[in-house]
C-alpha cells in the first residue's frame, strides 16, 4: 500500500512549482514541464485501470488484480500511477460522496483546442465533455485537489475541477458535519489497511542466470538469502519495489511468491518430457517449468482468454524458454486422446479460481465490494459454486489424459469448495486410473493449515508410468517441426450444435513441416478439441 506521504510526494515533484524544469512560454501559450506532462499522464494511466477495476469488481469478474493491471507493460509511469491509484481508491467513498453533495458529475467542461496539445492558448476550438463520460478521471484528480497538498493544472478537466475547488471543499466539509467526525480519517468508511510485512521473493530465471550470480548481484543492494525449501527462490526485505530492477526487467528473476513457486517445483517435471500447462497465463508458472526443464523437452501451454494470451507470450519472451508453444483455447475442449497429447507426463492445472488466498497481496481490500459488501452471501457462494464446478470438470479431464505421471492441481484459494472438495470430487476417477495423492514437500511443516497470510492449496496425483512413451506414434511434423514458441489462435464458440467449433489459424513459425498441407493442419488441428459439454465462461 501505498501511504499518503508516498502519494504526496510523486505528486509535489509533478508539481511546476517544485519541479524545476517549467516550460518556456510559446506563441501566447505555456508549453509544460516534463513533471505536468507526468502528472496528467498519470492521472489518465490511473483512471484508465480505475476504470477496468471498478468494472471488475462490480460485475464480480476477474480483470486482473489492482497491481497486475499497473505493471502492465502499457502503464507507462507505474510508481505514479500506482499511487494515484492506491489512495484514489482508499478515498472512493468519500470522493464519490463529494462530487454528489456538490453536483459535479452532472456538469460539463469545457474542452481548449486539443486537450492532448500541452499549450494553453487562447485562441479556441471548444468542444463540451460530460463529467459522467469521465467519471474515473474526475474521481483521480478530486483526490489530487482535495487530500494531496499539491495539484499540477495541466489538463482540461483539472482546470474545471479546480475552478471548482471551493465547492468541492465545502461539500467535503459538510460531510464531515453530517457524520459528526472532524478528521477525513474518521469516516468509517475508509479502507483499514493491513499489515503486510511479508518478504519479497524473487524466483531466479535460472534458464538466463544462475542462482549464485543472482545473489551477488542482488547482494549489492539488497539484504538477500536464498529460500530454505526452494533452491532458485530468493528472500529480500518486505516493501522493495523492484519492478524496473535490470534483473526483474531483462527476465533473470521473477517476481513471484513462495507459494506459487511452488507449484512446479512440486510437479517436479523432468528434461525432455513433455508437459501441459492447462490453464496457464500470464506464464509465471509456464516459465518456472521451463526453467525447471532446463529448456528441454516441450511445454504446451493452454490458455482461453485472448487477451491474456498475449500476456502469457510476453512472458514467456522475456524468460527466453524456447520450448514452449501457446495453445489458444480451452482446455476442456482439448481431446486427451488426440495424438499430440499422447507424450503428455506432466500436467499443471492452476484454474481460475476465487483468489481469496491472496486478496491481501492483491490489495482487493481496497475495492468498494469490500467495505461495502454490496456482494451478497448468496452471489459469491453461486459464484463459489460454478467456479468449483469448473475446477472439478478441469481436473478430471487431466487424469484423463492417457500417458500423464504426474498431475498438480492448485488454486489461490482458502475455500474447501475449491480445494478439498474439486479433489475428494477427482478421487474415484483418479484411483481407478492408477492415480494416487502424493506428498509434494515431504519437509514441507505445515501443510493443510495457513502458513502466510493468504494461501495457495496444492495436490499432486501420481501413477506409475504404464505405458512405454517410447512406443507412441510420433505426431508427423510436430516431431521435425524448429519452432519454438507457435501461436495458434483458436476460438472455440458454442453455437446451436454444440459440436462445431469455430477456429482461427495464425502462425508465427510453421507448426508442420512443409510436407502437411494447410487443409491437412486444419483437419489435424480440428480434431485436437473435443467437447464436454461445459461452459467456457467459468467466471
Ligand atoms: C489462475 S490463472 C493461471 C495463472 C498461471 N498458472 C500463472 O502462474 O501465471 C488461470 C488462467 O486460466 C485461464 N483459463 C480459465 N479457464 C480456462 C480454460 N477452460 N482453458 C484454458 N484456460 C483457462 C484464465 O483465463 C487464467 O488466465
Amino acid at each position: 500500500m501505498v501511504s499518503s506521504k508516498a502519494a504526496r510526494k510523486i505528486s509535489e515533484s509533478a508539481n511546476p512549482s517544485t519541479a524545476a524544469a517549467v516550460g518556456k512560454e510559446k506563441g501566447g501559450g505555456r508549453r509544460l514541464s516534463n513533471a505536468e506532462r507526468s502528472a496528467y499522464f498519470a492521472r489518465r494511466e490511473a483512471a484508465k485501470v480505475l476504470r477496468t477495476v471498478l468494472q471488475g469488481d462490480a460485475s464480480r469478474r476477474a480483470v486482473g488484480s489492482i497491481k497486475s493491471l499497473v505493471y502492465n507493460p502499457s502503464i507507462r509511469n507505474k510508481k505514479a500511477t500506482f499511487a494515484l491509484l492506491c489512495q484514489t481508491l482508499k478515498y472512493l467513498p468519500v470522493i464519490k460522496d463529494v462530487l454528489d453533495t456538490a453536483k459535479i458529475l452532472n456538469s460539463k467542461w469545457k474542452v481548449k483546442n486539443n486537450m492532448l496539445c500541452f499549450t494553453m492558448s487562447s485562441k479556441l476550438h471548444v468542444k463540451q465533455l460530460h463529467c459522467r463520460r469521465q467519471e474515473e478521471l474526475m474521481y483521480i484528480i478530486t483526490y489530487d485537489i482535495l487530500f494531496s497538498e499539491f495539484i499540477s493544472l495541466a489538463g482540461a478537466a483539472e482546470e474545471f475541477l479546480f475552478s471548482r475547488k471551493n465547492a468541492l471543499q465545502t461539500a467535503l466539509a459538510r460531510i464531515l458535519v453530517k457524520k459528526k467526525v472532524r478528521r477525513v480519517e474518521d469516516l468509517a468508511e475508509l479502507h483499514q489497511t493491513p499489515d503486510i510485512s511479508k518478504p519479497r521473493y524473487v524466483r531466479v530465471n535460472t534458464l538466463k542466470l544462475d542462482v549464485e550470480s543472482a545473489l551477488q548481484e542482488l547482494g549489492k543492494q539488497y539484504t538477500v538469502q536464498k529460500d530454505d525449501l526452494l533452491p532458485g527462490l530468493l528472500v529480500l526485505p518486505p516493501g522493495i519495489d523492484m519492478h524496473n530492477h535490470p534483473l526483474v526487467t531483462s527476465g533473470s528473476v521473477f517476481l513471484q511468491g513462495k507459494l506459487s513457486s511452488m507449484v512446479a517445483a512440486a510437479l517436479s517435471p523432468e528434461p525432455g518430457w513433455v508437459v501441459l500447462d492447462a490453464c496457464s497465463a500470464p506464464g509465471n508458472k509456464t516459465v518456472h517449468l521451463a526453467a525447471l526443464m532446463r529448456g528441454k523437452g516441450k511445454i504446451i501451454a493452454c490458455e482461453h482468454n485472448k487477451e491474456r494470451v498475449k500476456c502469457l507470450q510476453n512472458t514467456i519472451r522475456l524468460s527466453g524458454a524456447a520450448n514452449v508453444e501457446v495453445l489458444h483455447g480451452d482446455f476442456l475442449y482439448l481431446d486427451a486422446k488426440h495424438p499430440s497429447y499422447s507424450k503428455v507426463r506432466a500436467i499443471l492445472l492452476d484454474p481460475s479460481c476465487s483468489g481469496s488466498g491472496t486478496s491481501a497481496d492483491r490489495l482487493d481490500y481496497l475495492l468498494p465490494s469490500s467495505t461495502t459488501g454490496k456482494t451478497s452471501d448468496s452471489t459469491e457462494s453461486d459464484r463459489l459454486k460454478r467456479l468449483a464446478a469448473f475446477q472439478g470438470k478441469a481436473l478430471a479431464h487431466a487424469l484423463s489424459f492417457p500417458a500423464v505421471e504426474r498431475v498438480v492441481y492448485s488454486t489461490c484459494s482458502i475455500h474447501q469448495i475449491e480445494n478439498e472438495d474439486v479433489v475428494k470430487s477427482a478421487l474415484p476417477l483418479a484411483t481407478s486410473n492408477g492415480f494416487r495423492l502424493a506428498t509434494p514437500f515431504p519437509q514441507w511443516p505445515r501443510r493443510g493449515l495457513p502458513v502466510f497470510e493468504g494461501g495457495f492449496f496444492i495436490a499432486l496425483f501420481v501413477r506409475e508410468s504404464t505405458i512405454n512413451t517410447s512406443e507412441m506414434p510420433v505426431q508427423e511434423g510436430r516431431e521435425n517441426s524448429k519452432a519454438s514458441v507457435v501461436k495458434v489462435t483458436t476460438t472455440a464458440k458454442r453455437r446451436k450444435n454444440p459440436g462445431r467449433l469455430q477456429r482461427r489459424f495464425s502462425f508465427r513459425t510453421p507448426l508442420l513441416t512443409t510436407r502437411m498441407s494447410k487443409l491437412c493442419l486444419h483437419s489435424h488441428l480440428n480434431s485436437h478439441f473435443h467437447k464436454l459439454g461445459t461452459s467456457r465462461d467459468h467466471e
